[in-house]
């Protein structure tokens, strides 16, 4: 890719790469001192805001720390090389600590029963939201990889919350449509996978009775590396921008981008949002 369009590490925003590629640019083109201490300053006190947040919020349970640790040293690149797993997967994909907290309070806060995660990986996401729901809660969540069923399973079931859990092995919208077929339906929907098929994963949701009374959708990626403000994106970051742009005009719906981590969206539909006052 000709710009730098994906991220390094955990740093997804687009800003904070350019200034670090700055950082580097001036080491060697004879700025003053102060100039560089001033840009060095500055993306410390980024470096540090995301600390302090991190530090001063409730840890993830050690069950889902395992996973965490597993996920970042998996040999993701030998599995695939051999074979074994059917796309070429990275670390970075997991949801994470920031994302996990925040869609663990979505679920406590909805009082939710029922989560359906597209995009299973190894497990983080629907961990962390069994951990929020009641002893009759339910996780589905889907993925296509066989090699992701296994490894999510064998991880979740280390903990008393992953019994909640259920996968489904196969294309997302095949999962959606059959979740449909047996009038399933899910008080929050974390929408985590192929980010080019987002649009056909929210109209089967919205249109098939997938989206429980008072449901909320949360959505990850949603700025997808800045993609969707940018000049330049690929086939993900189109999607995603076509995603954003019809949802934010959908009638239905009233929703909210958050720039948190790689921006996430939550969903709901308007008459749910209206507050429902007696009669005085
Ligand atoms: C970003 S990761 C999901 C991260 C996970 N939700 C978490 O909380 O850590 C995306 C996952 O979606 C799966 N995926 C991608 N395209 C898919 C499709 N068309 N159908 C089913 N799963 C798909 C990938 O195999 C991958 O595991």
């Amino acid at each position: 890719m000709a710009e730098q369009l994906i991220g390094i590490g955990k740093y997804f925003d687009p800003m904070v790469l350019k200034l670090l590629e700055l950082q580097e640019r001036l080491k060697s083109a004879g700025v003053s001192v102060e100039i560089q201490k001033l840009l060095d300053e500055a993306l410390d006190l980024f470096f540090k805001r995301d600390r302090y947040c991190a530090d001063h919020s409730s840890p993830a349970s050690p069950e889902l720390e395992l996973i965490n640790q597993m996920t970042l040293t998996h040999p993701w690149e030998d599995l695939y090389a051999q074979g074994k797993t059917i796309w070429s997967l990275r670390p970075f994909m997991m949801s994470g600590f920031k994302e996990g907290q925040f869609l663990k309070f979505i679920v406590s806060i909805s009082n939710a029963k029922r989560v359906l995660e597209i995009g299973t990986f190894t497990g983080y996401g629907a961990l962390t939201c069994a951990e929020a729901l009641p002893d009759d809660g339910e996780v589905i969540t889907c993925d296509f990889d066989p090699y992701l069923e296994n490894l999510a399973k064998e991880y979740t079931s280390k903990s008393v919350h992953g019994r909640k859990i259920s996968i489904r092995l196969g294309p997302a919208l095949e999962t959606l449509n059959q979740l449909a077929n047996e009038k399933q339906s899910f008080d929050v929907i974390y929408l985590d996978a192929d980010k080019d098929k987002y649009w056909a994963y929210y109209q089967a949701i919205m249109d098939r009775g997938l989206l429980a009374p008072r449901g909320t959708i949360v959505v990850d990626s949603a700025l997808f590396y800045g993609q969707v403000y940018r000049e330049t994106r690929d086939k993900n970051g189109e999607g995603l921008k076509t995603f954003n742009d019809n949802v934010s005009r959908d009638p239905r719906v009233t929703t909210v981008l958050i720039p948190l981590q790689d921006g996430m969206r939550l969903i709901r539909r308007t008459e749910d949002m209206l507050v429902k006052r007696q009669a005085d």
